[in-house]
């Protein structure tokens, strides 16, 4: 072959399916779709490409460290997390399809003055927090509803709190070794690696699926004296199958490794958090979303988190989460509990 040839064979190969590209593709099959749904998935993935940048050089522009203030659960508060969160409420603002949010750094539903528009977000903006300033994987979550209060109207608390069963789309963001956005509308669960040189979104893993049953076990194990005996009981199963335990202490990070390795997170109810750490309605029901989508399960031990009717907007649950099979025997030893 020409050396040209090959050379032109190397410079002209197709670079992937851009994220605006495949939104654009699904939004096609829906001939009542109007665009807005997919105006405000690309506002999340912009905001997100600007948190990537401030992530990948925050040892070097000073955002590390805590901001000095407290969040409505009363946790110390990083700055990243207080620029993530003005990052995507401004984004989500502007962008014009969401009239109202609800984030893990506000207390009470964000109005955007956008009071036509038909969509709310719930946001974890920076999940792991932890871990910022330790280099180790962040990331952001995020739910998608239609409003149920009527159109030009405010955004109204009933607006958010509904079951996870509602979601129109859900997703997260991982700001690991590389950068990927995962997300659902319903129709399976497609990933997307941030290709940083074209400053784009590129499709890598679509239509993922977890495997059926797994051998790694994410959990902190640091609260275990105070965890039920019945999950006591499984942990001694797992190390007696001699699983791998594995734990970043990012739930976005452990949730995308079991999602593609096969295995469970857990965070039971604990002394500490005796409804169990994780929110519901922005860390919790968006992984259950996807997790359903792409074959397996999650449950807070008595229910399916998605058939949960919300209370309060940062209300917790246990959380278990990953590999059907896996999840189906912690929920075994679990209903030993209620004997
Ligand atoms: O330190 P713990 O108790 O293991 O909790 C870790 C968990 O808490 C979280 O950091 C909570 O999320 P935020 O960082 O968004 O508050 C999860 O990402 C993680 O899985
Ligand atoms: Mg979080
Ligand atoms: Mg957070």
């Amino acid at each position: 072959m020409h050396a040209f040839q090959r050379m032109l064979e190397q410079f002209t190969a197709p670079v992937g399916t851009a994220l605006d590209r495949f939104i654009a593709q699904k939004q096609e099959q829906f001939p009542y779709a109007t665009g807005e749904l997919s105006q405000l998935l690309r506002d999340i993935a912009l905001a997100s490409k600007i948190i990537n940048r401030e992530i990948n050089r925050a040892g070097l522009t000073g955002i590390e460290g805590q901001a000095g203030g407290e969040n409505v659960q009363g946790e110390q508060q990083q700055k990243l997390d207080v620029i993530a969160d003005f990052r995507f409420s401004r984004a989500l603002s502007k962008g014009g399809e969401t009239c109202g949010i609800v984030s893990e750094e506000s207390q009470d539903v964000i109005d955007t003055g956008n009071h036509d528009s038909k969509y709310v977000v719930t946001i974890d903006p920076l999940d792991g927090s932890s871990n910022i300033d330790v280099n180790v994987s962040v990331g952001t979550i995020f739910s998608i509803y239609r409003r149920k209060s009527e159109l030009g109207t405010p955004p109204t608390i009933d607006d958010m709190l509904q079951k996870g069963t509602e979601q129109v789309a859900a997703g997260y963001i991982l700001y690991g070794s590389s950068t990927m956005l995962v997300y659902t509308t319903g129709f399976g669960v497609h990933g997307f690696t941030y290709e940083p040189s074209l400053g784009e979104y590129f499709l890598s893993h679509p239509d993922m699926k977890i495997k059926e049953d797994g051998s790694i076990f994410s959990i902190n194990e640091g609260a275990y004296n105070s965890f039920s005996p019945s999950i006591k009981k499984y942990l001694t199963y797992c190390k007696e199958n001699e699983w791998s335990g594995r734990y970043i202490g990012s739930l976005v990070g452990d949730f995308h490794r079991n999602l593609l390795k096969g295995g469970i997170y857990l965070y039971p109810s604990t002394e500490k958090h005796p409804d169990g750490k994780l929110r519901l309605l922005y860390e919790c029901n968006a992984l259950a979303f996807l997790v359903e989508q792409a074959g397996g399960l999650a449950t807070d031990g008595k229910q399916r988190i998605l058939d949960i009717e919300p209370r309060t907007l940062h209300q917790r649950t246990p959380f278990y989460v990953g590999s059907p099979k896996m999840v189906q025997k912690v929920q075994e030893f679990l209903d030993e509990d209620d004997v």
